[in-house]
């Protein structure tokens, strides 16, 4: 078996009281797309800043591509990319420039240089916009640029840190493509998002919450281990029945989608469904169906689990 690319134990960093991330374990093979889904403050980012070795650990440590961290972290650099959340290029340089720019810090030779440009340029949709303003980009072709940047100098471990949260959907689809090339191409990749559905795409993820890793696997075997039931009702007064349901014995969450109400149900009850329309007392027209569970299910059943716990 090949080394993993990370492996974090206990790695911890406070912000005065306030602790970012606590005491995370990781461990991260190579040649996959591994998520951290978790909602803003969750300390995504910090955790991506500790493994990039920009930021130090209050406590713990990190081997990343072989490289201890604390400690120095300049052997990364030249084999990491990291696409930070705020488009952090010159928005009165064109996309060329900006490329040209980033291929300088890296030392690529000038004819290296011009044949990778064009590369990236072509591989990344934007050869017609090579001579535009950075700073009138669509937000689609910005996070391309961005991502282009990002792997100018071939690096084998790729920092995201929430990619798409200002594109559309169509972007976001054809920017997971690329992911995927890059991962055929060689690399690792490590990706924040708070989108259930980028999470799903991922080959495994590490749920956040309160800085605290809550649950870690590849989405369809964390689906499938979900310590819940879902129960999806249909037909009634939805928000009335909600209201009863909530707080009721065994009743975990729950949430209207739509024309449905979904319920997670502890999994101790022997049967969710009955226990559902038995729970709520204006359970006249309704149909409770037990369903397959979905990420939200489980991010929900583990952030809870976490809270009765007392452990956030
Ligand atoms: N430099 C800092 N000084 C003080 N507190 C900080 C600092 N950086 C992060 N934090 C705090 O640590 C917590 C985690 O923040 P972090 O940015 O890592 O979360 P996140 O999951 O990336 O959130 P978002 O999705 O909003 O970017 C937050 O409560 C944040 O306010």
């Amino acid at each position: 078996m090949t080394e993993p690319v990370v492996v974090a134990r206990g790695i911890t960093r406070r912000f005065g009281p306030k602790t970012a991330v606590d005491t995370v374990d990781l461990r991260i093979e190579r040649g996959q797309i591994y998520g951290f889904l978790g909602p803003n403050g969750s300390g995504k980012t910090t955790l991506m800043r500790m493994l990039t070795g920009i930021l130090r650990p209050s406590e713990g440590e990190a081997l990343v591509l072989g490289v201890r961290l604390p400690g120095n972290a300049e052997p990364l650099k030249q084999q990491i990319g990291y696409m930070t959340q705020t488009f952090s290029h010159y928005r009165d340089m064109t996309v060329l420039e900006n490329l040209r720019f980033c291929a300088d810090i890296y030392g690529l030779t000038a004819r290296e240089r011009r044949a990778r440009l064009d590369e990236l340029l072509q591989i990344h949709d934007l050869t017609e916009q090579a001579h535009q303003m950075a700073g009138s980009l669509s937000g689609g072709q910005r996070q391309r640029l961005a991502l282009a940047a990002a792997v100018l100098h071939r690096p084998r471990l790729l920092f995201l840190d929430e990619p798409t949260s200002a594109v559309d959907p169509e972007s976001r689809r054809a920017f997971w493509e690329q992911l995927f090339d890059l991962v055929d191409d060689g690399a690792s990749i490590i990706v924040s998002t708070h989108f259930m559905d980028e999470a799903e795409r991922c080959h495994r993820i590490a749920i956040l919450d309160h800085g605290r890793k809550r649950a870690d696997g590849p989405p369809p075997r964390l689906m499938r281990d979900l310590d819940a039931n879902v129960v999806e009702v249909e037909g009634g007064n939805l928000r009335l029945f909600k209201r009863d349901l909530d707080g009721r014995p065994g009743i975990m969450s729950t949430a209207q989608i739509g024309e449905r109400l979904r319920v997670l149900v502890e999994k101790s009850i022997g049967d969710p469904a009955a226990h559902v329309r038995k729970a709520g007392k204006l359970a006249l027209n309704v149909r409770c169906e037990v369903v397959r569970p979905n990420l939200e299910d489980v991010f929900v059943s583990a952030t809870r689990r976490a809270v009765r716990e007392g452990a956030a």
